[in-house]
């Protein structure tokens, strides 16, 4: 779609949508130099809609899910959360990290409960709540555990719950399962599935698993290697409600391999520039 285009269609779909990055620029100073990590970026994702950010390693994609949270300043161009541009940290917004960020002194309740403790809620209530969104995720039964009594992938759903349980309106995720297995990240996408289907809430996933990509999205936008910009948004034409049986579907290899047709140009890119950092670096 021609530049020109893009910005209409943009500009047209800003109403109905919950995030909106409209031309969006970011530069670091390095001792190496300025690295531009986002270049230019525009898209939106609408409300209730589950979008990908598809992109090889160092392309800026925890750039963009930084500056959608309101955690990085300094970028030209515009961010727009739930309607309201943003110079900070948006009330709407739940953030799921890739680092482990359970609290490892606290059980699974009072880590799920914390952000309702911050706020001052009842205890009884908000054990209540608690317990409702730790069932969402399947950990009923664990309760009483600690972090360090869990695999890695159940206490990613302790961090998942623990951001649910106040309820966001649009929740970021930033390869909240690149440290799992196949199988566990499988799994654990049929329940993120589950948990959009139930919540509707607007969900922007970063992620450099293809496959996850797909399985749980709308559409999946691909960025292009080091400067970060969109190469191509691909609309994912598979029914929903969704389950596992997806992934083994005709529909879903297509997809799939459409997508690795436009990365793979990217990573191999990405791969070139790393080996040739080592070269300098050891010469
Ligand atoms: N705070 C920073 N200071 C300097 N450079 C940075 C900073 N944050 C990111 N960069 C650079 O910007 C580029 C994009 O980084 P970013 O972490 O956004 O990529 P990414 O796609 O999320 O990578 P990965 O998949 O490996 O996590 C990289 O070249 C990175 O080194």
């Amino acid at each position: 779609m021609p530049a020109a285009a893009a910005k209409l269609r943009l500009a047209e779909t800003v109403k109905e949508a919950d995030l909106v990055i409209d031309g969006v620029t970011m530069r670091f100073e390095t001792r190496e130099g300025a690295v531009t990590a986002v270049d230019d970026m525009s898209f939106s994702v609408e409300r209730g809609e589950f979008v990908s950010i598809i992109g090889p390693s160092g392309c800026g994609k925890s750039t963009v899910f930084n500056i959608l949270g309101g955690l990085v300043r300094g970028y030209e161009g515009k961010v727009n959360v739930g309607g309201d541009l943003i110079s900070g940290p948006h009330p709407s917004i739940g953030m799921v990290f890739q680092e482990e960020s359970t609290f490892p002194w606290r059980t699974v309740l009072d880590n799920v409960a914390f952000p309702l403790e911050v706020k001052g809620v009842r205890k009884a209530e908000r054990h209540e709540k608690a317990r409702h969104f730790i069932d969402m995720v399947g950990l009923n039964g664990f309760e009483q555990r600690y972090p360090a009594e869990l695999s890695g992938g159940m206490r990613q759903r302790v961090a998942i719950a623990r951001t649910l349980v106040f309820e966001p309106k649009i929740l970021l995720m930033d390869e909240p399962f690149a440290a799992l297995d196949e199988q566990t990240r499988l799994l654990l996408g049929d329940k993120v599935l589950k948990i959009q289907e139930e919540l509707k809430q607007t969900t922007l996933l970063i992620t450099h698993n293809i496959t996850e990509a797909v399985q749980l999205s709308d559409r999946v936008i691909i960025m292009t290697f080091r400067p970060g910009k969109v190469k191509r948004i691909v609309d994912i034409r598979l029914p929903r409600p969704r389950t596992g049986d997806v992934v083994g579907s005709e529909a879903f290899g297509r997809h799939v391999a459409e997508i690795w047709n436009d990365l793979r140009e990217e990573a191999s890119r990405g791969m070139a520039e790393s080996e040739a950092g080592a070269r300098r670096r050891k010469a």
